[in-house]
């Protein structure tokens, strides 16, 4: 048996209107049928576009929404019908890294009061100074200095602050770490050493890890298997060389289409899929297969009348499609959409401005090393801080009253609405 196992789960968030928003008009489908299953010690990479319900399928494991259908199965125990008391217990084994770091750390909180909340909750640690040493360790583990303890969030750089984040769910000992959009929020060079850093804690404690992302980029060399989600529900799942390889359903090659390719040196050729219109609503999804409306290759017959279901087409390699094997052998035409050549040719010809240097402060805030560095960057993040302060207040108003799940709110309900909130201001500021 598998280490998580996710069998047929949906969420569907009830849509109200009315005066008392008490008149239920219908459904989202964020989640619609989702199964696939995690090993111990493995990575499962979670990708599809924004929107597609991968955020909701991580809360729905850690029951952070409530689970309309369907199980989650960790180590033989099905979280779905657990009582609330029992999934308490059941959250220490599994922790939750988010994608900004700054909105689920309290600013108001020094590192070791951070650390030490879940580790109280879940009556880790027999005294105080047994829990700072375990801090201690961890902290090196994550590679961050053991003065960082008396510091706050705002004296770190964004890369740090993931690192916190990481060291928060090691204190409680996890089984199954989510890491949603670990690394989106940061910058591209910082990027790569958080994911080298996961990498590297997994084969140290051997974790496992269910991580969520829209880029390709960022799952594949950390997964084993990667699922590739759209509209609430996987379309293709692979060992990640063989989904890379070749990837078999039309949603998945059109992503990968546009990942480009890192090396200068080595010529481009693949032909882009460019698709059209835009991710259908998920309170009205299209009836069959949901991607029909987009495809390239659909067809009058069966895709807009039957949903196909995940089939095993050999190697582990799962796909939902009526015409997998027709697309594969190159025998189907293609109804709609643009293939163009690859978009290396375009670049090339295109001219490219002229970059302007980045301003001192923010290359100060790159990733410090050493304590003396951790102080340049908290400098030159002044301007952040006065934010940050800010964003903090909000979520702490949010959060009194909840004494009693206060020490929990390293990795529960709490910290994904502080992060949820960072997420929406995030998402107001920027215009779709
Ligand atoms: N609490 C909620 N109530 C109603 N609809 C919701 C709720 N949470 C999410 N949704 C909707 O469910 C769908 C899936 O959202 P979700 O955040 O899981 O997608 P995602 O793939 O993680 O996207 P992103 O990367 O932008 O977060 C979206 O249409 C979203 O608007």
């Amino acid at each position: 048996m598998s280490l998580l196992e996710l069998d047929g789960v949906k969420v569907h968030f009830p849509v109200k209107r009315g005066v008392l928003f008490d008149r239920v008009v219908g459904h989202v489908h964020a989640v619609d049928g989702v199964s696939l299953k995690v090993e111990a010690g493995q990575t499962y990479g979670l990708v599809g576009e924004s929107g597609c319900g991968k955020t909701t399928l991580g809360r729905a494991v850690l029951r952070l929404v409530d689970i309309t259908e369907g199980e989650v199965v960790l180590d033989g125990t099905d979280l779905a019908k657990l009582p609330d008391e029992e999934m308490r217990r059941f959250r220490r084994r599994l922790q939750m890294v988010f994608q900004d770091p700054l909105g689920s750390l309290n600013p108001r909180q020094n590192i070791e009061s951070i650390l030490t909340e879940g580790m109280l909750a879940h009556g880790i640690g027999a005294s105080q100074e047994e829990r700072r040493e375990k801090i201690k360790a961890i902290l090196a583990k994550v590679g961050l200095p053991a003065n960082a303890l008396s510091r706050y969030p705002h004296e770190f750089s964004g890369g740090q602050r993931q690192r916190i984040g990481i060291a928060r769910a090691l204190v409680l000992e996890p089984d199954v770490i989510i890491c949603d959009e670990p690394v989106s929020a940061l910058d591209v060079s910082i990027q790569a050493q958080v994911i080298n850093l996961l990498e590297e804690l997994q084969e140290e404690l051997g974790l496992t890890y269910l991580v969520i992302a829209h880029d390709l980029a960022v799952v594949r060399h950390i997964s084993d298997v990667i699922g590739v989600m759209y509209l609430g529900a996987l379309v293709e799942e692979a060992p990640s060389d063989a989904l890379y390889a070749e990837p078999k359903h039309p949603y998945t090659k059109a992503l990968m289409s546009a990942v480009p390719v890192p090396d200068p040196e080595v010529e481009d050729r693949r032909e882009r899929i460019l698709l059209t219109g835009d991710l259908p609503s998920p309170a009205n999804p299209p009836t069959g297969c949901r991607f029909h409306t987009r495809c390239p290759w659909v067809q009058e017959t069966l895709c807009a009348t039957e949903r196909p279901q995940l089939t095993d087409v050999g190697g582990g390699h799962r796909v939902a499609c009526h015409y997998a094997a027709e697309i594969a052998a190159g025998t189907l035409t293609r109804t709609m959409g643009d293939v163009v050549p690859a978009a290396r040719e375009e670049i090339a010809d295109a001219e490219v401005p002229a970059q302007p240097e980045a301003p001192e402060a923010e290359k100060a805030a790159e990733e410090p090393t050493s304590a003396e560095d951790a102080d340049k960057a908290a400098k030159a993040e002044e301007t952040e801080t006065a934010e940050t302060a800010e964003t903090g207040e909000t979520a702490e108003t949010a959060e009194r009253g909840e004494t009693a799940e206060t020490a929990e709110t390293a990795e529960t309900a709490e910290t994904a609405e502080k992060a949820e909130k960072a997420e929406e201001t995030e998402k107001a500021e920027k215009p779709a």
